[in-house]
């Protein structure tokens, strides 16, 4: 009896209810071969004790097919991991650095950013997952080629989708086609905190976060439920946009998030028939916001047809076409932000403390109150005011 041959033995008992194995799922821990004994953990999070049997038989069966003569098999559920840190609270521990995309306004090309900048990561070598968190657009399913796969629910965690090299979740993949939900602030927080603690991201080196357009509640529970790494800002060059990113940006600095940059979207057309570069909207104008800032633009993205067909068909420009102008230009941007990742973590990393909520413990914080509102106007006791 070997370790392989353990494996190759417990590959063929599927986890009850999936098409999967319990190999495959990477439940199999701790295998240990002495003479005659071989012992292995299986790790599964489901506690229905009839789950727990059904794969100690199966395991303890396939084993002894394979010439085992004393099995011991430990079913159990993994431990989960601390959800605090010297850095704050953190309830996705397995994920070293979030980068949280933001913009002031919808439609400037956030979600199309961060497809882009986690493929352009992927490619890189880093370990990456694409966490759509705009719950009321979640547009990445359909960007990234998966809006028809569900993804699998695993007791009461669900696996994240896989595509392009990445790790995928999306409110989009969890809804029914076309369906629209009313968001209450208690809501968005729900969602928010669920998407970091129940979806099973593997150890990542970076888990790209597509937020939904503003600044609100989502923003707010992001950021003190994980120490979110850097911020990263997606602009148009119209005035009108750069005032709203403007807000994005002052976001960051109130929330104590560093800011890996700015992505200046929509700047310039390139001409598919002549590859000559034209200005529409203005480029380079968000530069003195930038520098307000203390921060600069890492990449002026143009207008490209292709960008828009390969959101609508699934196909991001920087997997499908890597050597046009815009996907080197992404890739570029993903290089700067991971320089300032790693410089963020080189002095320290960031922490959430400052950001977490005031109030007492049992009492909820509350979005909707005006900080001027006396205690019964806002509800009585909601901490608000
Ligand atoms: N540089 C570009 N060139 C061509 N089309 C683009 C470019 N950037 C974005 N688009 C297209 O513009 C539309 C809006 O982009 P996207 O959905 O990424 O914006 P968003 O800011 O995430 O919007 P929302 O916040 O409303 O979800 C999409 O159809 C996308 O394909």
């Amino acid at each position: 009896m070997t370790e392989e041959i353990v494996k190759s033995a417990l590959s063929k008992v599927m986890y009850p209810g999936f098409t999967k194995d319990i190999v495959t799922f990477g439940f199999v821990k701790d295998i240990v071969v002495n003479g005659n004994d071989t012992s292995f953990t299986v790790e599964i999070t489901s506690s229905a004790p009839e789950v727990a049997q059904q794969i100690k038989d199966e395991a303890t069966e396939a084993l002894k097919s394979a010439g085992a003569a004393n099995v011991t098999v430990n079913v159990k559920a993994p431990q989960m991991p601390r959800e605090s840190s010297s850095h704050g609270k953190n309830i996705a521990p397995q994920v070293k650095n979030f980068l949280m995309v933001s913009s002031g306004k919808g439609g400037v090309g956030k979600s199309t950013t961060s497809v882009n900048i986690a493929i352009a990561l992927a490619a890189q070598g880093k370990k990456v997952g694409l966490l759509d968190a705009d719950i009321y657009g979640p547009n990445v399913p359909r960007m990234m080629g998966v809006s028809d796969v569900k993804p699998e629910v695993n007791g009461n965690k669900v696996l994240p989708i896989k595509a392009y090299g990445i790790e995928m979740m999306s409110m989009g993949s969890l809804m029914e086609d076309g369906q629209s939900l009313i968001w209450r602030g208690a809501m968005i927080m729900k969602a928010i905190e669920q998407f970091l603690r129940d979806i099973l991201w593997s150890e990542l080196d970076v888990l790209v976060i597509d937020m939904p357009p503003g600044t609100g509640d989502a923003q707010l529970t992001l950021a003190q439920s994980v120490p979110v790494t850097a911020g990263l800002t997606v602009t148009t060059p119209q005035g009108v946009s750069l005032d709203d990113s403007r807000r994005s940006l002052d976001m960051f600095k109130k929330l104590n998030i560093p800011i890996a940059g700015i992505i200046e979207n929509m700047s310039g057309f390139i001409a598919p028939d002549t590859g000559v570069e034209y200005d529409i909207f203005g480029k380079g104008t968000s530069t003195p916001m930038a520098k307000e800032f203390d921060t600069q633009i890492i990449a002026e993205i143009p207008i490209e047809p292709s960008i828009r067909t390969g959101g609508d068909e699934g196909k991001p420009i920087t997997f499908v076409d890597p050597s046009s102008e815009s996907a080197k230009r992404y890739m570029k941007a993903a290089e700067s932000i991971w320089n300032t990742i790693e410089e963020i973590n080189a002095n320290g990393g960031v922490d959430n403390q400052s950001v977490q909520p005031t109030t007492p413990p049992g009492v909820s914080a509350c979005s909707t109150g005006g900080a001027s509102a006396s205690k019964e106007q806002s509800g009585g006791g909601c901490g608000c005011s």
